[in-house]
């Protein structure tokens, strides 16, 4: 066990005579009261008085150790501070000095890794290659800009394979479809291009992952995939090795006659990697500056919550490969920016994430009603973590024949995330946040909480109780969001407190600790938070708060938990088999399960599912041992989808239940 897996395995907030299932017998005990034969529950005050005044319902700058509003500058006190400004979306007044504790967002020091995020392209213009007679014409090396690419060997800013790595090779594969071809074992057989193959041994992959192992061949015979893979085993590379390594091959399509237009060049790119979140847009973008390094190939990235002119000037400069959240890629073709009509590589990366968000339309407007190529014209390539039906069946309108691959179960987590799970009263939160603060050390902390709101709430209370703590939700502007994200990934700020919107894709070395302070109501949001550890084959631990209000998601967390051979605590399975049997007195079905909503590792082409066309695949090999299903009406049991509809990537855009990201 790692130094972090053995203080989360110890630590117990419930004090030594916690051990039922009763509800007021697993709240939490505050530390001097453990061990005492109190019999009562401590509630935290909300007073001035005593140590133990952090309680929930405090308001903030109240009673987290006295500072009030107005009352003076908190940076007499404890150092600079976030403090939730006149604006909604929280900002930073940071004051100076104090003790030290504070972490101020405005340090532009934080952006010193991280250059090239934001818009467009910064790639170290004069680096690049060049397309000449038929053949690519690598450009020339530039050692400040690999530094500055793909870091040095150790270097803690960037993710190295983890002491686990061998051991995806035990994950069992399934690939589905006609004629599937056959998985690779190494990156040079058969060879990938040669520029590629130098850039893939500068950022250090000495061979494939599993995923990558079957969505090379696939992808470069020219089929459609959807890939299911388990979080953080290399998916990215997954599509844009393949995807590169032809665009270095065979050179940039021809443009249209009216494209060239001196004042206002159209981008016609070749690929379009569609993301739900800037923050992972911009994380693609990051990876394929990486791989195009002096290749011809430009990529391009284009967002919401960022000026739209300086993403149009990138896009002047050159954009071969464009990242997209969807609603910003929309506006583009809108005012005529960008034509799809080269398009030969359509991949949607998080897909089910992009429907939560609300994206369907705008998606369905890229693919089917603008000039993109039609299906079996392009390829078209389907990426996620998890699955659920209603993806399957977009699959069905924008996939020809293609391949179904799952790497592991579907939905299922990763072996290297120890997952703990503690019953905590949402009064009693703070508290116990606190104590697995202390109880642990090293690394950075990935805190989620389900509202904007509470985002604020909890950094402040962070920083108040002198923790190095930042926040990024929906409410935050980008340059904020950026800056939050710089500080943490550069450990300035070691404790990030996020909504869902920090939950899908991001990939940032160093994470150890992910805490559920509240759990997600949607099992998969639970699979890809804490997927924010444990990446590349290293370690990392989650920890959850759970209580009564989380009951829908309970038999879920058991089958991940036990799927994964963690620790099932006797509370969850004491309230799985209450809500068993209160489900047979009402004779009602469902619940909150995994397997009943309709999820699944399986080929729903070749399962027969009611509602999906089950005609073009043969392979005739089974696809494992799923278990019964729910069909089609299973999925989105968990919550109401329409409480979904604000939509992080584009602020441009306002809608429905902005609460939660
Ligand atoms: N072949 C490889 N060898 C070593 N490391 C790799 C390899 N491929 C990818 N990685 C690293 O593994 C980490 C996870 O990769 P990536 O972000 O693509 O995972 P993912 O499967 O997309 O995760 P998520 O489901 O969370 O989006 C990254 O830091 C990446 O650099």
């Amino acid at each position: 066990m790692t130094d972090l897996t053995e203080q989360v395995h110890d630590f117990n907030i419930q004090g030594e005579n916690a051990t039922s299932a009763n509800s007021s017998q697993h709240s939490y005990v505050p530390p001097h009261m453990r061990g005492k034969s109190s019999g009562g529950k401590m509630r935290p005050s909300n007073g001035s008085n005593g140590s133990n005044n952090y309680g929930r319902r405090a308001p903030l700058g109240e009673s987290y150790g006295g500072y009030r509003d107005g009352g003076g500058p908190p940076s007499s006190r404890r150092g600079g501070s976030y403090f939730r400004g006149g604006s909604s979306s929280g900002s930073f007044r940071g004051g100076g000095g104090g003790r030290g504790g504070g972490f101020f967002d405005r340090d532009s020091s934080f952006m010193s890794r991280d250059r090239g995020f934001g818009t467009g392209g910064g790639l170290g213009r004069g680096t690049g290659g060049r397309w000449v007679d038929g053949k690519q014409i690598p450009g020339q090396k530039n050692e400040r800009l690999e530094k500055e690419l793909f870091g040095v060997a150790d270097d803690p800013h960037v993710l190295s394979s983890g002491i686990n790595f061998d051991h995806y090779d035990d994950i069992p594969v399934e690939a589905s479809g006609t004629k599937v071809p056959d998985p690779i074992d190494k990156f040079t057989a058969p060879q990938l291009d040669d520029l590629l193959l130098e850039n893939i041994n500068l950022a250090r992959f000495s061979k494939p992952t599993p995923v990558q192992k079957y969505s090379i061949p696939i992808i470069a015979n020219g089929r459609d995939l959807m890939a299911c893979a388990q979080t953080g085993s290399g998916k990215t590379g997954g599509f844009l090795f393949p995807v590169l390594s032809e665009a270095f091959k065979s050179g940039p399509s021809p443009t249209p006659e009216q494209g060239r237009n001196f004042y206002s060049k159209k981008g016609y790119p070749t690929s379009l990697i569609l993301a739900p979140t800037r923050e992972l847009a911009t994380q693609i973008f990051e990876e394929a500056k990486k791989f195009t390094y002096r290749s011809w190939v430009k990529p391009c990235v284009v967002y919401g919550g960022a000026p739209i002119g300086n993403q149009m000037r990138e896009i002047d400069h050159g954009c071969d490969l464009l990242v997209a959240t969807p609603g910003r890629l929309s506006d583009l073709l809108e005012r005529g920016k960008i034509s799809l009509q080269n398009i030969k590589y359509l991949v949607l990366d998080e897909a089910d994430r992009m429907l939560d968000m609300g994206f369907e339309p705008q998606i369905r407007h890229i693919v089917e009603g603008v000039d993109m190529p039609q299906v079996g014209e392009r390829q078209t390539l389907m990426f996620s973590a998890t699955f659920p039906i209603d993806i399957q069946q977009l699959a069905r309108d924008f996939l020809n024949d293609y391949v179904f691959l799952s790497v592991g179960r579907v939905g299922s987590t990763s072996d290297n995330i120890t997952q703990k799970i503690l019953y905590v009263e949402d009064q009693d939160k703070y508290s116990a946040l606190l104590d697995l603060l202390s109880a642990t050390s090293d690394g950075l902390t990935l805190i989620f909480v389900e509202t904007k709101r509470m985002a604020d709430q909890l950094t402040d209370f962070l920083i108040m109780q002198n923790f190095r703590a930042t926040a990024i939700h929906g409410d935050r502007t980008q340059a904020e969001r950026e800056r939050a994200l710089s500080a943490f990934k550069a450990g300035t700020a070691n404790l990030l407190v996020a909504t869902a919107v920090a939950a899908r894709g991001l990939d940032i070395p160093n994470v150890t600790h992910v805490i559920n302070f509240d759990l997600p109501s949607d099992i998969d949001d639970y699979v890809h938070r804490i997927g924010r550890t444990g990446r590349a084959g290293n370690t990392g631990v989650a920890t959850s708060f759970f209580n009564a209000g989380n009951q829908n998601i309970v038999r879920g967390m058991i089958e991940i938990l036990t799927e994964a051979n963690q620790e099932v605590p006797d509370f969850l399975k004491e309230l799985s088999r209450d809500s068993g049997r209160s489900r047979s007195t009402r004779g009602g079905g469902g619940g909150g399960g995994y397997s009943n909503r309709g999820h699944g590792s399986r080929d729903y082409r070749k399962h027969g599912n009611g509602s999906f066309g089950s005609s073009n695949v043969g392979s005739g090999r089974s696809n494992g041992s799923w278990g019964s299903g729910g069909g089609g009406g299973g999925f989105r049991g968990g919550y109401d989808s329409n409480s979904w509809g604000n939509n992080s990537a584009d602020s441009g855009r306002s809608s429905g239940n902005s609460s939660w990201w």
